[in-house]
């Protein structure tokens, strides 16, 4: 579980002052599907680089998974991380130079397993999105759907508690982008907490809840009452 108290961001400069958000409170619990929307710069991607312990927040309580980030040193907050979370970005990000297990197994590197462990765990992640057949290849021999994939599968492997996706369809064509919300449904529906940064108002309301942003001010609206509205 996620839970966020009287949290708040500003950016300083030497001049100016960015209140990127407004002090908010917030609970995701185990399991849930939550998408985030709100205009260009209303503060989407700094609310989910603090929930991911990528940013810091200036005021207020997160506990993630029933840890105080308040406090922890950098060491402690990149185990949190690595342990709790997994990202997927809007761009990919897999390294060109490594095959896809090798991608894939790139983070479970900074963690506790064995070699055979890790192997195991690679090989099912990437079962799970369907190209365990292709992790010889490297990500420029594949599309981006199937690049989108491996960023999944490579989130995954690790167990997170909670998959953060910053705009994850946005390089996609929309059969691609289709597919790729059909897996992270799938994914949310055996367990992982997802939280999605979205433009898309359709994709949003396949989530169970939204979270509008505007001005740095968070809001909850029903899922539901929007697919109605
Ligand atoms: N490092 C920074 N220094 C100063 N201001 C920043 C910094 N990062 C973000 N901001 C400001 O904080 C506000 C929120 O930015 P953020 O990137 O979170 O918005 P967003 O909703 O993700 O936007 P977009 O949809 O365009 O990606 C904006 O006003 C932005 O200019």
């Amino acid at each position: 579980m996620l839970k966020m108290s009287k949290l708040a961001k500003a950016y300083y400069t030497d001049t100016v002052k960015t209140q990127a958000l407004q002090p908010f409170d917030l609970e995701v619990q185990q399991g849930e599907f939550v998408a985030v929307i709100g205009p260009s710069g209303s503060g989407k991607t700094t609310f989910l680089n603090i929930a991911g312990l990528l940013e810091e927040y200036c005021e207020g309580q997160y506990l993630l998974d029933g840890n105080d980030v308040t406090g922890l040193s950098d060491k402690q907050k990149s185990r949190l991380r690595n342990e709790k979370i997994g990202f997927i970005f809007q761009g990919f990000n897999l390294i060109p130079e490594l095959n896809l297990f090798d991608n894939v197994e790139m983070p479970l590197r900074y963690r506790s397993f064995s070699a055979a462990e890790r192997k195991q765990r690679v090989m099912d992640a990437l079962q799970q999105v369907g190209l365990a057949s292709r992790k010889d290849h490297y990500p420029q021999q594949l599309s981006g759907g199937q690049q989108q994939r491996v960023a999944i599968a490579r989130a995954l492997a690790g167990s997170p508690a909670f998959l953060l996706a910053d705009e994850p369809t946005g390089n996609l064509d929309s059969k691609m982008a289709d597919g790729i919300m059909s897996l992270l449904k799938d994914i949310n529906s055996k367990g992982t907490s997802i939280l999605m940064v979205t433009h898309d108002t359709e994709q949003a309301s396949q989530a169970q809840r939204i979270i509008e942003i505007k001005d740095g001010v968070l809001s909850e609206r029903r899922a539901q009452a929007q697919a109605i509205a």
